[in-house]
């Protein structure tokens, strides 16, 4: 068994045995650098292996066999959101790296106007995994990092409060413009404590957020019209990329919902399993903007069956595609299933703001998407559905959007 099997990478945010590279010079030896913060000249092995390959490993470690080659690290894309409103061959360029990012990997990262520590290092390297994306471009969202840490501090702040306090939000109705809950009979709450509440049009919801802690709606208020303001230009470039123009919907999108979830997560108790803190799930908007405080957040890409984790890169906001956007463009781009698990260090906070059309607003396959070769895939459905859809689905989890495909004949 090598030295670092369980162990921690040197960022002691990563389980070792998930992401430590084998350092290409040492071979099976352990560098202590996890693949997110690699900062090692020789390049971690990349074999080409299938990801069902990953388990054979793990499988070769627990029984002490010889070593398999690990799987290969596939970096998540980084998006450059500054060349959307450069000059329209950069933006061009931006809509086809979202629109591709959205299509192969369905979801990306954002990232705030600074580059990290590990990143600069990982570009000065060209034998570094990070330097083999074509995706990795890393410049403004716009958000500022004082705004996501303020974000963060407020709900860490109101998870902290005493049970009282938060009771005053409990509920188990849905419909509540504002509800904390510590489980939930959704189907997928596994150990989580949360605080749901709508944020746009801001001046419509804010006056049902809590005061306390007296910075909430603040903090709260400025990140969310803020990642409202990012949601708008990623619809409109993903609208675009897509072929129906970006002021497609731009009006409707606009005076849509956004749906705020905290999520606050205990840390975990095993150092040996995962613990689930949120089971495998796709959300029911367009688009998913989530800012995590820690690592926990993993996702299935449509081509794997393995869980690849979500680095808490500094400043970093990581999108995914919902199951509207999934129905909107009638199947070209698909829904990313994802779950949380707790955090081996730490408890963990993370804000998922969720975008999609109000809440009465039908979502459909786009027209423009539908021909002969290409049918509709799915039929319409509002948010007010997907709340109605909900309670049948407490006992056995199925995805909304798997409820909205039209059968073939
Ligand atoms: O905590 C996370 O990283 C995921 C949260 C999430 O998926 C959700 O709130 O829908
Ligand atoms: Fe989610």
């Amino acid at each position: 068994m090598p030295c670092c099997f369980q162990s921690f990478c040197c960022c002691r945010f990563s389980r070792a045995y998930k992401y430590l590279s084998i350092c290409a010079v040492l071979e099976t030896s352990c560098s202590q650098v996890c693949s997110q913060c690699c900062a090692c000249s020789a390049r971690p092995r990349r074999t080409g292996m299938p990801a069902v390959a990953g388990s054979l490993y793990m499988a070769s470690q627990k029984k002490g066999v010889p070593l398999l080659p690990r799987p290969p690290v596939r970096p998540l894309p980084v998006i450059n959101l500054s060349r959307l409103t450069m000059d329209s061959a950069s933006r061009a360029l931006a809509v086809q790296d979202i629109v591709s990012a959205c299509r192969q990997r369905g979801c990306f990262q954002v990232s705030a106007a600074y580059l990290s520590p590990c990143i600069i290092l990982c570009l000065s390297s060209n034998t570094c995994q990070f330097a083999s994306t074509p995706h990795l471009h890393v410049v403004s969202h716009g958000i500022s990092k004082s705004c996501m840490k303020g974000a963060l501090e407020a709900a860490s702040e109101f998870f902290q409060l005493s049970t009282e306090h938060k009771e005053e939000f409990a509920s188990d109705d849905i419909r509540q413009p504002i509800r904390y809950d510590t489980s939930s009979r959704d189907g997928i709450s596994m150990s989580r404590s949360f605080l749901k509440h709508y944020a746009n049009p801001l001046d419509d919801w804010i006056k049902f957020w809590p005061t306390q802690p007296p910075t909430y709606r603040e903090k709260m208020g400025k990140y969310a019209v803020e990642t409202q303001r990012v949601s708008m230009q990623l619809m409109e470039a993903i609208l675009q990329g897509l072929g129906l123009g970006p002021l497609y919907l731009q009006e409707k999108l606009e005076g849509g919902v956004q749906f705020m979830a905290l999520n606050n997560y205990p840390q975990s108790a095993s150092k040996t399993t995962d613990e689930i803190g949120l089971a495998p799930h796709s959300d029911y908007g367009f688009l998913t903007i989530l800012l995590q405080s820690s690592p926990g957040l993993e996702v299935m890409h449509h081509d794997d069956d393995a869980w690849t984790p979500v680095p808490a890169i500094p400043g970093a906001l990581h999108v995914h595609v919902g199951d509207h956007l999934e129905v909107l463009s009638n199947g070209q781009l698909k829904s990313l299933v994802h779950r949380a698990v707790l955090n081996l260090i730490e408890s963990r906070i993370s804000i998922a703001s969720i975008h999609g059309l109000s809440m009465d607003e039908e979502v459909h396959c786009a027209e423009e998407l539908v021909d002969e070769h290409h049918p509709k895939m799915y039929r319409g459905s509002s948010f007010q559905d997907f709340l109605n859809f909900l309670p049948a689905n407490m006992n056995k989890y199925k995805r909304f959007v798997e409820s909205l495909r039209i059968d073939k004949p």
